[in-house]
């Protein structure tokens, strides 16, 4: 096997430079283009002949020439090689990209790297940029984040009511009750549970008691104040967390959310089916070692409501 060198090296790498599918451009010190490659052409639309010799400016205003400039004397300066990625600045040259089905992305997406090539006396001569397409690196980081948050949403929310499901609201209520102690804020927290809700279930099927729970949600989350959580805390048991309220205050709410359920009239398949809730009440108080012991204590007084016959506030 010989060796490669003089004419036959050059028409190697010349085949390679036009076929790599990646751009490749070397402008000299004064920003004049002097190669420009066969992905630079197809993606430009403008042939190596076209903008051979031109400045590269003028061959492409769109550029950002502040940035681009400052980018290609630093190379000169520091004779290292730099580096840009998309997501500092998502492209250098404005080109279409050729995955329009997948994404609503407008231009291709770029990784720059910009090369030095130094003469004799070691000073940069040329700057080589190498143009490459990461679209497709793009749109799936974009797609993973999408995904990614829709399990993070999973993850905090229950699927029947859309509320926030028991382990977010338990994560919630640790975060205010420290917040609580800190800044002696009062903090409350109703517990309640739909009553005689098995019957509903036996009565018009499982179906309807879904239609209900989702009804009770509602009313629970029209109530709301911006910084009240609302969970569902059980089957048929919910849990409202209320930063900045006392318990006569939870009262309120609590009684107000009570008669609200009270009169509503759900539909299901024709029927008209009407619910009453039992809400326990309790407010923070500094001898509580933790959070928990203010759901204790809403348990407490929810089991007390029930014994006392239902539909009611107890506190
Ligand atoms: N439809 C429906 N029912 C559920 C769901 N989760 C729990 N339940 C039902 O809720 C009912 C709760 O019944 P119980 O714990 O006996 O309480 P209750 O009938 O509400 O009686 P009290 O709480 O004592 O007033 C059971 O029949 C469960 O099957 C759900 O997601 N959908």
């Amino acid at each position: 096997m010989s060796d490669l060198s003089g004419n036959a090296l050059l028409k190697v790498l010349e085949t390679i430079l036009q076929e790599l599918n990646v751009g490749i451009l070397l402008v000299d010190r004064d920003r004049k283009v002097l190669r420009w490659n066969q992905f630079m052409a197809v993606h430009s639309g403008r042939p190596e002949a076209e903008v051979k010799g031109k400045d590269l400016f003028d061959a492409f205003p769109e550029l950002p020439q502040a940035w681009l400039d400052k980018k290609l004397r630093s190379v000169h300066i520091l004779k290292n090689p730099a580096f840009t990625s998309w997501q500092q600045r998502p492209y250098l040259f404005r080109f279409r990209h050729n995955r329009p089905l997948t994404s609503d992305m407008d231009h291709m997406r770029q990784d720059c790297t910009f090369i030095p090539i130094k003469d004799d006396n070691d000073e940069v001569e040329y700057v080589c940029i190498v143009v490459n397409d990461v679209t497709e690196n793009c749109i799936f980081q974009g797609q993973l984040q999408q995904a990614l948050k829709q399990v993070q949403a999973m993850s905090v929310t229950d699927a029947l009511t859309g509320l926030y499901n028991r382990r977010h609201l338990e994560t919630v209520l640790g975060q205010e009750f420290k917040r609580a102690r800190r800044h002696k804020r009062p903090l409350s927290v109703l517990l309640f549970d739909i009553d005689f809700f098995k019957k509903v279930n036996d009565t018009y099927g499982h179906r309807a008691g879904d239609t209900v729970l989702q009804s009770v949600a509602r009313l629970c989350q029209e109530m709301l104040r911006e910084h009240d959580v609302c969970a569902r805390y059980g089957g048929e048991e919910f849990c409202l967390v209320l930063p900045d309220t006392d318990l006569e205050g939870a009262c309120v709410v609590a009684e107000r959310l009570r008669k609200s359920v009270k009169q509503e009239r759900i539909e299901v398949d024709g029927n008209e089916i009407s619910v009453t809730i039992t809400i326990g009440v309790c407010d923070y108080d500094d001898t509580m070692p933790h959070h928990e012991a203010m759901l204790d204590s809403a348990d407490e007084a929810l089991y007390e409501g029930k014994e006392q016959g239902r539909d009611r506030v107890i506190s």
